[in-house]
């Protein structure tokens, strides 16, 4: 379970450029849970997944993963059971290194020091697992990374991002870069390795229809804080329709909230 209680981020506190990014954020996630996020641009989305992964310290509150508090655990730590993937597929993989390469480090996840030769039985489970993947990425093992196209990196950086079994998944708009074809067999491959290992698992994207098909619930944000957290029982028959209409609403409350102090 991941727990986060009253988080605030703030970048560059007294100053004239002081911006409260995050405000008294409060969230429960359940073991297994498939989540996804909403908000428009600046609503403090990505800053959200980056205080979760330690990229960032919270100015104040705690963040619980599994009951054990991480909050001042240092990034590289938390990446041993914490698995992000970004939008832009440059980033979950090292291009100048082989796919089996790229997958050694991946299963070594917080232990890069311990990189070992691969044996005969990692190879294999390297390539059953890329078999999985359907791309036929598990017959050039030997192929560096950086010639693949954008969705079979990313695919891949998917695979690298799961490949330890993380307690925690955090999808950063991993498919916004790539043609609609290919974010859907994306989406679809993270569907499957989530709902097969039972991922806790958090997904910010700007696709009402993706919010809906994939997360079993679905967060607000806007301004730095979570606006609504919509539970499997409000989501069912929710439309998109619904969901922007929820997302307006909410957001005029908020202004009108703000606006009354
Ligand atoms: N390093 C930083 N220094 C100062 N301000 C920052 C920094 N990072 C983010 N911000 C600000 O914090 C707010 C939240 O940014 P964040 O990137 O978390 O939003 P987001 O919801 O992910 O947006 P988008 O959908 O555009 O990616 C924004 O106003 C942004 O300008």
């Amino acid at each position: 379970m991941l727990e986060l209680q009253d988080i605030s981020v703030v970048f560059h506190p007294d100053t004239i450029h002081e911006k409260k990014a995050l405000s008294h954020v409060n969230l429960q996630i359940q073991q297994g849970d498939f989540v996804t996020i909403i908000g428009s641009n600046g609503a403090g989305k990505s800053t959200l997944f980056q205080t979760i992964s330690g990229a960032i310290l919270p100015a104040q509150g705690h963040i619980y993963l599994n009951h054990q508090d991480i909050t001042n655990l240092k990034e590289y730590k938390r990446s041993r059971f914490i698995g992000r993937l970004f939008q832009n597929p440059l980033k979950g993989t090292a291009p100048t290194m082989t796919i089996e390469e790229n997958l050694a480090l991946a299963g070594c996840q917080g232990h890069y020091f311990k990189l070992k030769p691969v044996s005969h039985l990692q190879r294999q489970q390297m390539k059953e697992a890329l078999k999985e993947l359907g791309l036929g990425l598990e017959k050039r093992m030997d192929t560096k990374v950086g010639v693949l196209s954008g969705g079979q990196r990313q695919a891949l950086s998917l695979l690298m991002a799961t490949y330890a079994k993380p307690q925690l998944l955090l999808l950063d708009e991993h498919t916004a870069a790539l043609d609609p074809q290919t974010a859907k067999t994306v989406l679809d491959l993270t569907a499957n390795i989530v709902r097969k290992n039972q991922m806790t698992t958090l997904m910010i994207t700007h696709n009402m229809e993706d919010a809906i098909q994939y997360g079993q619930k679905i967060i607000i944000m806007s301004e730095g804080r979570i606006l609504d957290f919509i539970d499997e029982k409000r989501k069912q028959n929710l439309t998109v329709e619904d969901l922007i209409h929820l997302y307006t609403q909410h957001t005029h409350d908020y202004h009108d909230h703000i606006l009354l102090q």
